[in-house]
């Protein structure tokens, strides 16, 4: 459990606007908490206690061993499963029991790899949906035209930060895979949100890709909070300002990934092998 009482980075202000605000109230010390959650699927406890707090500003990987709920607490944080109990706390607002869309307009988006993507229409125009959908003009026609103009705008400088804009009027379907996981990115950051969920960003990825991947990841996510779960050690490593190992449902270590490589517990239970093979590969 994260214990430092204050931090000083910035606090966006999201669709819903209250970040900022209790930012200035010194509210909301972090951008996630979880306190004391669990997740039972019948009668096995998935998620065991979990208690998380997540500074704004701060990258975290969570990391562990196949099965050890790790979708499940990015399922419990967007709304996608309502906890059992336990709390899920965005900028000081307990979230648990809201819809994801709700969750989302209070500023919390979690990519879906590339199934948030409409393969059949444009870059420009599925990062023109992005910004809109979150902006909650999807069935207003006449918000909808108001807007138009900003939204452009805002789908404009979303291309030029993922590096599609030379790509601006090829459909989706038709870009190359680390372009679809780029365009995904956008769609993910366009509604302003200052907490990112990003399910292994980099699946798929060959290591150049993944390396340019990486820095693309830090540049659009400057100032926000980003979650990532991830396999990959060299992406961990390469991303994380503090790592979660995440075993058999409880959280194991949540640190810098230099204490979290020299942790004891944490090499016995599951990283021995995976910073053995990253190292190898010259991460
Ligand atoms: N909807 C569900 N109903 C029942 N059991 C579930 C459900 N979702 C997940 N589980 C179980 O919860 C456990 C944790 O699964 P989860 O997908 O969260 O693990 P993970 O750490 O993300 O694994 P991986 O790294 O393999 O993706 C697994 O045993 C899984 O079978």
């Amino acid at each position: 459990m994260d214990t430092a009482p204050n931090h000083t980075n910035h606090v966006n202000v999201t669709p819903g606007g209250s970040g900022a605000a209790q930012a200035a109230h010194g509210q909301a010390n972090y951008a996630l908490e979880l306190k004391d959650l669990r997740k039972r699927f019948g009668k096995t406890e998935i998620i065991r206690g979990v208690n998380l707090a997540v500074r704004a500003g701060e990258r975290v990987a969570i990391i562990g061993p196949n099965g050890a709920g790790k979708s499940t607490l990015f399922n419990l944080i967007s709304g996608r499963f309502e906890p059992t109990s336990g709390e899920v706390l965005l900028n000081g607002h307990r979230i648990n029991g809201k819809r994801p869309f709700e969750i989302n307009r209070l500023g919390l988006s979690r990519s879906f790899q590339i199934t948030n993507i409409f393969p059949k229409l444009s870059v420009f125009e599925n990062l023109r949906c992005g910004v809109l959908w979150s902006l909650g003009y999807k069935y207003t026609f006449l918000k909808f035209l108001a807007n138009l103009h900003d939204a452009n705008a805002r789908a404009d400088a979303l291309m030029k930060m993922i590096r599609l804009d030379t790509k601006r009027d090829v459909l989706a379907v038709n870009l190359t895979y680390a372009e679809q996981r780029a365009l995904e990115i956008g769609i993910t950051i366009a509604g302003g949100a200052n907490v990112i969920l990003l399910d292994e960003p980099t699946a798929g990825m060959n290591k150049s890709e993944t390396e340019r991947f990486i820095e693309l990841i830090k540049e659009v996510t400057v100032g926000k909070t980003l979650l990532t779960v991830e396999h990959d050690m060299g992406v961990v490593f390469g991303l994380a300002d503090r790592i979660a190992v995440v075993v058999y449902g409880e959280v194991l270590a949540f640190d810098t990934p230099d204490a979290v490589r020299a942790n004891a517990r944490v090499q016995e239970a599951y990283l021995g092998s995976s910073v053995a093979d990253a190292q190898a590969e010259g991460h």
